[in-house]
């Protein structure tokens, strides 16, 4: 696994991460997008998505606080990125809530080519239409498989799928790994998965391999977790650890990778 190669790749490159996010993270998501060496830009208005999208690295929507007309806007940059080749990650956030953003969601998977879905096991649960009991835009619980979710959900969107959690999963229907990395104290601090679906979309944006860089992505961002909670016990100064820690990630964090490729 050569995630910190990717990690060098990306901030070299610095990708332009169009984020159509939501209203509660957005600033959390901008700041660590910089943390991590990517630079990114949040647009909403129809007026401008379009070219915004298509000169940008990635596109990354989030359902989060999602209203019509963000809603429209989302498919007008869907649309303007994937005429122009620019990879987009959907974040599903609390997809499994409401009849709307299921519909919302439905839509933008149809209409749209998405690279990456990265979401929690309530939401890819939701798109797997197994029995889940999420939480708002919390995981939840569940009994389904969550290798199999990511699978068939990959399969069935032609596209890679991660699910967050204690342990990650991440497949593209062909291969499948997990990712062990990552602590606790990153379900206390909100939008720590929507910023993971930012920092997806960077390293997405600068490698080739859609699974590899995804599976990068986790690893690194989890690696930066653990280290911040062993400098902050607690929500509030892990939050700004976490920051520093996206900042302080390098080569020698190499030992501290807890991942494997499994056969499917
Ligand atoms: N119990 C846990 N232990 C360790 N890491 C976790 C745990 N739960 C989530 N994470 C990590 O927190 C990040 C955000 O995941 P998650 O909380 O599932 O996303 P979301 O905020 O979308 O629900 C991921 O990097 C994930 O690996
Ligand atoms: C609390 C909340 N409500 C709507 S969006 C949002 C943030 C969700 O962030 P994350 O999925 O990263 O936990
Ligand atoms: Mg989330």
């Amino acid at each position: 696994m050569k995630s910190f190669e990717q990690l060098r790749r990306m901030k070299q490159q610095s990708p332009l991460v169009h984020n159509m996010t939501n209203q509660v993270v957005a600033n959390h998501v901008a700041n660590g997008l910089l943390a991590i060496g990517a630079s990114p830009i949040m647009a909403y208005a129809k007026e401008e998505v379009g070219p915004i999208a298509s000169l940008a690295s990635c596109l990354v929507l989030n359902i989060g606080t999602i209203t019509t007309p963000i809603f429209e806007a989302m498919l007008i940059a869907g649309h303007a990125a994937n005429e122009k080749g620019v990879p987009i990650v959907l974040d599903p956030v609390g997809v499994g809530v409401s009849r709307y953003r299921q519909k919302l969601v439905k839509t933008l998977l149809a209409e749209l080519k998405i690279s990456l879905i990265r979401g929690n096991a309530g939401e890819i649960a939701q798109l797997a239409k197994v029995p889940w009991q999420a939480h708002g835009v919390d995981s939840g619980t569940g009994q389904y498989s969550m290798k199999k979710m990511a699978q068939e959900v990959a399969l069935a969107n032609q596209s890679v799928v991660a699910i967050s959690g204690e342990r990650d999963w991440i497949s593209d229907g062909k291969r499948l790994a997990s990712v062990d990395n990552g602590h606790q104290l990153m379900t206390r601090v909100t939008g720590m998965g929507c910023l993971l679906s930012g920092v997806c979309g960077a390293f997405i944006a600068s490698h080739q391999d859609l699974f590899e860089s995804t599976l990068a992505a986790h690893i690194t961002y989890g690696i930066a977790g653990e280290k911040a909670a062993m400098a902050s016990p607690f929500p509030g100064s892990f939050k700004e650890q976490f920051m520093d820690q996206l900042f302080l990630l390098n080569e020698g964090d190499q030992q501290r990778i807890k991942a494997s490729e499994e056969k499917i």
